[in-house]
This record gives C-alpha cells, sequence and structure tokens, in this order.
C-alpha cells in the first residue's frame, strides 16, 4: 500500500481524520511522506487520497471505466429512495448514462444556451434589485442561485423562500445535510452501527419517511404548474416548457424518457443550488477583503460600459478582468474541495499498489488548485492576474481550473451554466456596488491578511461575515432594468 499515517490496530485512522479543512492536512500528509498517493485505512473501508493533477488523471480520467462509482448508501438508497440523485447514482449503468445525457442535451445545448443565460441575466439583475434594500446580503444570494434555477429549469422565478416548491426542496435538502453529517457516516463507516449512542433508529426513520415524502413533492409538484402555465400560454420559456410543450405538439416521448426528465430537473435545484449559492459567497468574501481587486474590475466595467448601465453577456470577451477573477475565486476557495468522492469498481494495480475493488478515493481538488506548477507563485494569494496573459487577455493554458468541477466521468453537467451564472452575477454586483467595511461576526475588521476558517465538508462554505453594500450607479438604472422584464 502506498504511505500514510500509521493509525491505530482497531480503528486505523480514524482518529486520524482532520477536523478542520482536512484538504490542508492532506497536503501536509502528501510533504511528510514525500508521495502525492497517500492511504488510509478505517475498519472495512479503505481510502486512498489524490494529492496531484497526475495521480487524478492517471485514475479518475484515463481509468474513468473503474474509477467512477460512488459509495453506496443504504441511507439515501433504501431508507429514503432517492434513487434518482445523479450525483449518487451507480456508475456506467443505462439508468445514470442516460440522465447525463438528457442532462445536456436539455441543459447545456442548441437553444437551452442562450435561454439559461437569458434567465442568469434576468435572475442577476433581480438580485442587485434586492440588494439595494436588503439587510441580509446571504439571504439574499441564496435566492439568487435558487431563482436562477427554478428559472432555467421551470421558468418559475420566486421572489422569496416562501414559494412551495423551495420550501419543500430546502427541507429535503436539510435531511440530506443531516444524513451527510450523521447518518451517510454510518454508510462509510459501516463500523460505527456499532458504537453505542449512534444516532438512533427510530429517529432516522422518521426523517426518512418524511423525506420519502418530500421527494416525491419535489419529483412532481411543478409538473402542474408548468401545464397550467402552458395551457394559459404564459409558460416562460425552460426546459420542462419546452419539453411539455414538443409533447402537445405530438412529439411523444416514452415513460421511460418522462421520468429521466422530471429527475433530471429536481437534480438541478439539490445538486445547483447550495454551490452555486456557496461560489457567490465567496464572490462577495474576495471582493470585500480584496479592494483593490474590486477597484480594478470595477475600472474595466465603467470603461467597457461607457456610462451607467449594466452588462450582459454581450460584454463577456471585452471584460477578461471580470472572468480572471472569477476563475480565480473558484481556485483559491474551492466550493467542493474533495470534489466528490469516487469508488473504484474493480482490483486495480497503480505504481505498483494494490487498490481493491470498493475502495474510496479522494481527489483532493484544493491541492490542485494549489498547486503552484499549475497556476504560478503564491497559489495561496488571490491574485486574479495569474489568469491573464501579457496581451491582457485571459489565459487559457490555465484549464487545469476545471478540477473545481470534478474529474473524468463525473465532472459536474452543470459546470457551463455555472460559471456563465457566477460571471454575471459577480459583473452586475461590481456595477452596481461597491463592497465595503468587511467585519466577522464578532464585529472585528476583515481583511486579505485575516485567517479565515472554511466549513469542513463536501460543500465547505467561507466564514460569516457582515458587509455593506454602497450602491455606485443611479438606482434608476437598477429599476428600470427589473421593470422590463
Ligand atoms: C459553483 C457551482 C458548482 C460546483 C463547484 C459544482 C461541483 C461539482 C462537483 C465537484 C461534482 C462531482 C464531480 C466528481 O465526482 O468528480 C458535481 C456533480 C454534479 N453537479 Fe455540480 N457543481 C456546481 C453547480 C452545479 C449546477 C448549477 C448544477 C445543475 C444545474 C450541477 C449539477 C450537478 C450534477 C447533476 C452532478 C452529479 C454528476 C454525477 O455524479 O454524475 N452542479 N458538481
Amino acid at each position: 500500500t502506498p504511505p500514510g499515517p500509521p493509525g491505530l490496530p482497531l480503528l486505523g485512522n480514524f482518529l486520524d481524520l482532520p477536523k478542520k479543512e482536512a484538504w490542508k492536512t492532506y497536503i501536509e500528509w502528501g510533504k511528510k511522506y514525500n508521495s502525492d498517493f497517500l492511504s488510509m485505512k478505517v475498519p472495512g473501508q479503505r481510502f486512498f487520497i489524490l494529492n496531484s493533477s497526475k495521480v487524478c488523471h492517471d485514475l479518475l480520467v484515463k481509468k474513468s471505466t473503474i474509477y467512477s462509482d460512488r459509495p453506496h448508501s443504504t441511507m439515501l438508497y433504501d431508507l429514503i429512495g432517492v434513487g434518482w440523485l445523479i450525483v449518487f447514482m451507480k456508475a456506467n449503468t443505462e439508468y445514470w448514462k442516460i440522465h447525463r445525457y438528457l442532462f445536456r442535451k436539455e441543459f447545456d445545448s442548441g437553444d437551452s444556451t442562450s435561454v439559461n443565460k437569458y434567465h442568469a441575466l434576468q435572475a442577476a439583475r433581480r438580485l442587485i434589485h434586492r440588494l439595494l434594500t436588503s439587510k441580509d446580503y446571504e439571504g439574499e444570494l441564496r435566492l439568487a442561485a435558487v431563482d436562477l434555477i427554478l428559472s432555467i429549469t421551470y421558468g418559475i422565478t420566486p421572489t422569496s423562500f416562501e414559494h412551495p416548491f423551495i420550501q419543500v426542496t430546502e427541507a429535503i435538502n436539510k435531511i440530506f445535510a443531516d444524513v451527510a453529517r450523521g447518518g451517510y457516516l454510518v454508510d462509510v463507516f459501516p463500523f460505527l452501527k456499532y458504537l453505542p449512542g449512534w444516532i438512533p433508529g427510530i429517529q432516522f426513520q422518521g426523517m426518512a419517511s418524511r423525506a420519502r415524502t418530500y421527494a416525491k413533492d419535489v419529483l412532481t409538484g411543478p409538473y402542474s404548474e408548468i401545464q397550467d402555465q402552458l395551457n394559459s400560454g404564459t409558460a416562460l420559456s425552460s426546459v420542462a416548457s419546452r419539453f411539455f410543450s414538443e409533447m402537445q405538439e405530438g412529439n411523444n416521448r416514452s415513460e421511460m424518457e418522462k421520468e429521466v426528465m422530471r429527475n433530471v430537473l429536481a437534480n438541478a435545484y439539490l445538486a445547483g443550488s447550495d454551490t452555486s449559492t456557496c461560489a457567490l459567497y465567496n464572490v462577495v468574501l474576495a471582493l470585500a477583503i480584496h479592494p483593490e481587486v474590486q477597484k480594478r474590475a470595477q475600472k474595466e466595467l465603467d470603461d467597457v460600459l461607457g456610462g451607467p448601465s449594466l452588462p450582459d453577456f454581450n460584454d463577456y470577451s471585452r471584460l477578461p478582468y471580470v472572468t480572471a477573477l472569477v476563475n480565480e475565486v473558484f481556485r483559491c476557495y474551492p466550493v467542493t474541495p474533495f470534489a466528490v468522492y469516487h469508488v473504484s469498481t474493480q482490483d486495480d494495480v497503480y505504481n505498483g499498489y494494490e487498490i481493491p475493488k470498493g475502495s474510496i478515493l479522494i481527489p483532493n481538488a484544493y491541492a490542485l488548485l494549489h498547486d503552484e506548477s499549475l497556476f504560478g507563485p503564491n497559489t495561496d494569494k488571490f491574485n486574479p492576474d495569474r489568469f491573464i496573459k501579457p496581451d491582457g487577455t485571459v489565459n487559457p493554458d490555465l484549464s487545469n481550473i476545471e478540477v473545481a468541477f470534478g474529474f473524468g466521468r463525473r465532472a459536474c453537467p452543470g459546470r457551463f451554466i455555472a460559471k456563465d451564472t457566477i460571471w454575471v452575477m459577480a459583473a452586475s454586483i461590481l456595477t452596481a456596488f461597491e463592497i465595503t467595511d468587511p467585519l466577522d461576526m464578532n464585529g472585528n475588521k476583515l481583511t486579505s491578511e485575516s485567517t479565515l476558517e472554511f466549513t469542513n465538508a463536501m460543500i465547505s462554505f467561507p466564514p460569516r461575515m457582515k458587509v455593506t453594500f454602497k450602491p455606485r450607479i443611479p438606482e434608476s438604472i437598477i429599476h428600470d432594468a427589473v421593470k422590463h422584464q
């Protein structure tokens, strides 16, 4: 086996599992054991840590036929019954492939790309409009992420979290988070089931049955709303409305296609809302603690827009610094520092080391995104210039940034939507506001030198903070932009 911390006879490395920003500890282990490929063991399960671009590429990309599965969760599959969650589907099955295929086809090809961009732009404008008066910028960013996904998928543009579809999806999201914190660990570490005091089964059963009801509502709820809208001619163009109107025009779809479509729509919310929210928090954090970066992006926007107006996708190619800034947010503060764990489906040998079938592979995306051989010096510093070539354009050679969205066959199918959305939201916020006076929750000033601790979770959130959004263009421009929607 490859090197790694020695661990204890019975518990293995269970006590070595880092409690804070685990990706940083794994980088330290890599240095200590002088290897980019490490192993850990807890009873019943072997883990491999992949600390470099080479080892991630060799296994997750080149050998993706055998390294694309997920940890099987009895909790999620058998008790909650959410076999329709793409992110946890068994790899290489027809069912998984057809979901990914339909996702790409409906969300990310032909007309859908321009419709998605239209919705992203409108959601960005609704966001800056709310930020003019709101006291809760975090709530507004979260609503913007949800607004974006619901408008793209169903043409629903919620004005608050009270929308019934949001309520039920947030409820299910919370249960998934609880499962991830507690119950899900039981699946990953089966021996925990035998430790006394572990999550009481009764509580879990109740949670599972609630989750099953919510899951059904999430899948079927918006359907009737869309049908009504189509019948009354009020439906906005969306993935769902296009699918249904084609059916109404006589383009029959099989029951299977309908089921997959329903699943894909619900998956977009569940996979896209927390991730996009987190990325938006990171944008605001980066701008707040790097005022010089903020000023430079604003100057670029002011020069390109040539007067008080709002940016849109037509300005994209003339705003390389804004693009570099968004790339740098994805690099410096990765939303998913470990992507999502992959699992192997066959015994394999790598560099002489045996990797048994069923091993969990932890791709340390954070380590790759902070690797100086890939991104230049001082990767712990936030510096959009690393993405800018001497001629001022965006450097396409730093394509490793894609690992912020995962690896191989499992790579995030929503990444194009995510990148467009975060870009247009960042550009809109920068144009409309100066973000100032960042304070931590104890009221201490935050600067680029402050130590920031991100949450130790699959989706790693930045520390909470307070900031001020000061309008920098006439408010009437923002009012007009949403009035004409
Ligand atoms: C900042 C935003 C986002 C980030 C950082 C992100 C990141 C990721 C990562 C790391 C994975 C796992 C890749 C792997 O296993 O190697 C993933 C999977 C997935 N993402 Fe995203 N994502 C984002 C936004 C979205 C959005 C907006 C959608 C939908 C519209 C989406 C849909 C999905 C789905 C369905 C999967 C499961 C794919 C599979 O397991 O086959 N994501 N994402």
